[in-house]
């Protein structure tokens, strides 16, 4: 200190350089008492700084430090000077509850993209709740189960062409298949053809083209950790220099999605210009289109071109994610694998399932596979995709939650990796993968544990994109069973997981053996 004030002579610097210590520790005590959150436990530095959450999310396994802080400490943990983790089953329903006033917190728009300097709000990302419910009521339709029947034949084609490249590529009983990142590439294509009736090429290439699924996992490492301590994101990436650069046009960083997005828009708005006809298609683009000719004065074509990105932001890692997650516990599971197998030669025999020669099985067909779906069901269950808590603000008057009154400003969650592995509702053997609990559970606890599944989020913020990633998942895995016998390539192998928001799986290897479909 001595060698710092001499240093520094001037007076006014003497009181700066003595007044440092006391305010910083004033603003700890302040951290740590704040909104009285300090009467919670949870680790001490917690209490003090966000970036005891920061390091913790940077270790890219937070969902585990929430399970075992949660399993110490009980149903509410504090995680950050204003934040907390609920854990029980009640507090999900007042946080995510419709009308209760909650907002999505500052994690969010983190990870809104920036175009020519300006952050585009999504649907998934913006924190204000009434341009949210506008533009929710705006393409609700496009999500409807009614419309959903017209995406499937695209789901279809790509599927097909997904089995007979796996087939091409892989299917020699010896070639090692990168698995996780494949399904990447299926999730990424399928998402390309509902949204523009154009895939992506990803599986035709087998390469990630433009870059585009290392840049938005490149978007999701950066906004896990960035969004612990949101306001870093104003000196990273939305810094208020770069986008005045962006707005002379002197740099762009556009995402290669947003460029695709604009490309497809502006072919169609030129096909619609030419009357060609091509300019109606039953993809989610002419949904958007549509709703934008319903309420011009909304739905601007920026909004329009932000829904489209935000498909594959929202919809590919996460789907790619949980089918991942169920071929994994599957093939870790042999006596699953051989009831998921018994089950679908059978349907073929009795008739459930068409036999076609493709291998594919229609959506309504797989639904009535009940041990598909308990696997399904217990993936999503092991494996939420989202692996941080679904953050949101208590509104100004207070809230009680968990019977405790909770300040308005604080920043609530659960996640759904705490909520799934309550022994309580799921089972003293909550840790481990049994298919079986969604067949032999009594209905009345089924019910609960329905009703706690958190894998699509909840209330007015849950996925709207839920119903076309399970035609997705339900369609693939039995089509990709009847086609293929499938190994881990080292049955002893674990595979790695990387909790960037999304948990993300490495090191998930495979061999494919082609099955003969006799029709
Ligand atoms: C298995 C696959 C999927 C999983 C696990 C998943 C998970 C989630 C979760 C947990 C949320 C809520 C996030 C929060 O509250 O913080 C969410 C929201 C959202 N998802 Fe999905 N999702 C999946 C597939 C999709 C697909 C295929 C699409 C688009 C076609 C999509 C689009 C969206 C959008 C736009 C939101 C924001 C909704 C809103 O705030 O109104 N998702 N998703």
């Amino acid at each position: 200190m001595a060698i710092i004030i001499a240093a520094f002579p001037h007076a006014a610097l003497h009181y700066v350089v003595y007044a440092v210590p006391p305010l910083f520790l004033l603003y700890l005590a302040l951290n740590y008492f704040h909104n009285s959150l300090h009467i919670f436990p949870g680790p001490f530095w917690a209490h003090l700084t966000d970036i005891w959450r920061f390091i913790d999310v940077k270790g890219r396994r937070p969902e585990l430090t929430h399970i075992t802080l949660h399993r110490k400490y009980g149903d509410i943990v504090r995680l950050g000077p204003r934040t907390l983790s609920f854990a029980e089953p009640k507090a999900t329903k007042v946080i995510y509850g419709l009308n209760k006033g909650f907002t999505k917190s500052e994690f969010y728009p983190v990870q809104m993209t920036v175009s020519k300097g300006e952050p585009l709000p999504s649907l998934f990302s913006t924190l204000d709740e009434s341009f949210h419910a506008n533009l929710r009521r705006s393409v609700n339709h496009a999500f409807s189960m009614s419309s959903l029947v017209q995406y499937e034949p695209m789901v279809d084609e790509t599927t097909e062409i997904f089995l007979d490249q796996t087939d091409r590529l892989f299917a020699d009983g010896a070639t090692v298949c990168d698995f996780a990142r494949w399904l990447q590439f299926f999730a990424f294509d399928v998402i390309g053809s509902i949204t523009y009736s154009k895939r992506h090429g990803f599986i035709e290439r087998n390469e990630d083209i433009d870059g585009i699924v290392k840049s938005l996992a490149n978007i999701f490492d950066y906004a896990a950790p960035v969004g612990q301590i949101p306001w870093l994101d104003k000196l990273f990436w939305k810094n208020p220099i770069f986008d005045f650069l962006q707005k002379l046009g002197l740099s762009d960083n556009s995402h290669p999605v947003a460029i695709f997005a604009k490309h497809r828009m502006e072919e169609r708005m030129a096909a619609k210009a030419a009357v060609t006809g091509t300019g109606s298609k039953d993809d989610l683009l002419t949904m958007f289109l549509k709703a934008g000719e319903a309420r011009p004065d909304f739905m601007t074509n920026k909004r329009i071109l932000t829904m489209a990105v935000s498909m594959a932001f929202a919809g590919s890692e996460t789907t790619a994610i949980s089918i991942a997650a169920v071929f994994y516990y599957i093939l870790k599971n042999p006596e699953c694998m051989r009831r998921v197998r018994q089950e679908l030669d059978d349907a073929v025999d009795n008739g459930t399932i068409v036999n076609r020669p493709t291998g594919l099985v229609s959506w309504t067909e797989s639904r009535q596979l009940p041990y598909l779906d308990a696997c399904i069901k217990e993936a999503f269950r092991m494996h939420p995709a989202a692996g941080l808590p679904l953050e949101r603000v208590v509104p100004a008057s207070g809230v009680e939650i968990s019977g405790h009154f909770i300040r308005g400003g604080t920043i609530v969650g659960c996640s759904p990796w705490v909520i799934h592995r309550r022994t309580d509702i799921f089972g003293p053997d909550a840790d481990v993968y049994n298919p079986d609990r969604w067949l032999t559970t009594p209905s009345d606890q089924l019910k609960v544990m329905d009703g706690m599944m958190l894998q699509f989020g909840a209330g007015s913020r849950t996925c709207i994109g839920k119903n076309i990633s399970l035609m997705e998942i339900y369609k693939i895995i039995p089509s990709f069973l009847r086609r293929f016998e499938v190994q881990l390539a080292d049955p002893d192998q674990e595979w790695k997981l990387w909790n960037a928001w999304f948990v993300r799986q490495h090191n998930f290897k495979t061999i494919f053996t082609p099955r003969e479909i006799v029709v």
